[in-house]
């Protein structure tokens, strides 16, 4: 069968079909108003501690391009926030759109961003993170939102690689990257339990969500896109999803 993706043979409305937890009770994302969210004085400050050393590589998994984190030590951390214990950061991934107007999954007031990043950590008092991603306090995502703006040189490190992982499966080496340049200058957030954005869902994430911003240029935004547009090459059937997901006919 044809896997899941954001084309309207297979988008978000049908996943509920394989994934029935799609209906569930704390389903992701959800649209974010300010003005209705609680101050909640027991929440404690984000602590965020990232080894550049611990990035391994970047792989393209047909959906988005992922950024993976050596995790076999607590060199790469989130404490603190609403969370209790400590996460271990273990991918960083991100999500966009064909256009300026649309990508990313959260929403503030209604308005979508063009793009979001998520920084997925799990929690060390289960084993390994397959262990946390099917338990309610399993993983920590932090969401940040990017704008249209300024070029963004920390981003353009990770943008430069995506030549090398043009067709779905793709991987190569990416080390020495510090993902904590990728954060905006306040950790302020909004905080709630949801899930897994995509396939399969699981209601394991403590959502932390920036609320401010960080830029990308134009370019950037649509170098990104671009390479999920490539045709694909004889071998690989490339960006199905990715096809589907923006709808843009493919460059002739
Ligand atoms: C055993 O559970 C597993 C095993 C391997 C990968 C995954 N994942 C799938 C989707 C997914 C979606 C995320 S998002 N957009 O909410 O940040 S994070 C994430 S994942 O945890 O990498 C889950
Ligand atoms: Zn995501």
């Amino acid at each position: 069968s044809h896997g899941w993706g954001y084309g309207p043979g297979n988008g978000p409305d049908t996943w509920g079909e394989d994934f029935p937890i799609a209906n569930g009770p704390r389903q992701s994302p959800i649209n974010i108003v300010p003005k209705d969210a609680k101050y909640d004085s027991t929440l404690k400050p984000l602590k965020i501690k990232y080894d550049p050393s611990n990035a391994k590589g970047i792989l393209n998994n047909g959906h988005s391009f992922q950024v993976d984190y050596v995790d076999d030590s607590d060199s790469s951390t989130l404490t603190g926030g609403p969370i209790s214990g400590t996460y271990r950061l273990k991918q960083f991934h991100f999500h966009w759109g064909a256009s300026d107007d649309r990508g990313s999954e959260h929403t503030i007031n209604g308005i979508k961003f063009p793009c979001e990043l998520h920084l997925v950590h799990w929690n060390t008092k289960y084993p390994s993170f397959g262990d946390a991603a099917s338990q309610p306090d399993g993983l920590a995502v932090v969401g940040v939102f990017l704008k249209i703006g300024a070029a963004n040189p920390r981003l353009q490190k990770v943008l430069d690689a995506l030549d090398a992982i043009n067709t779905k499966g793709k991987q190569t080496t990416f080390s020495n990257f510090d993902s904590k340049t990728l954060l905006p200058g306040s950790l302020d957030y909004w905080t709630y339990d949801g899930s897994l954005t995509t396939p399969p869902l699981l209601e394991s994430v403590t959502w932390i969500v920036l609320r401010e911003p960080i830029s990308v240029s134009p370019a950037q935004r649509s170098a990104s896109v671009f390479f999920s547009l490539r045709p694909p090459s004889q071998k690989h059937r490339a960006f199905k999803g990715w096809r589907e997901e923006y709808g843009a006919p493919l460059p002739k």
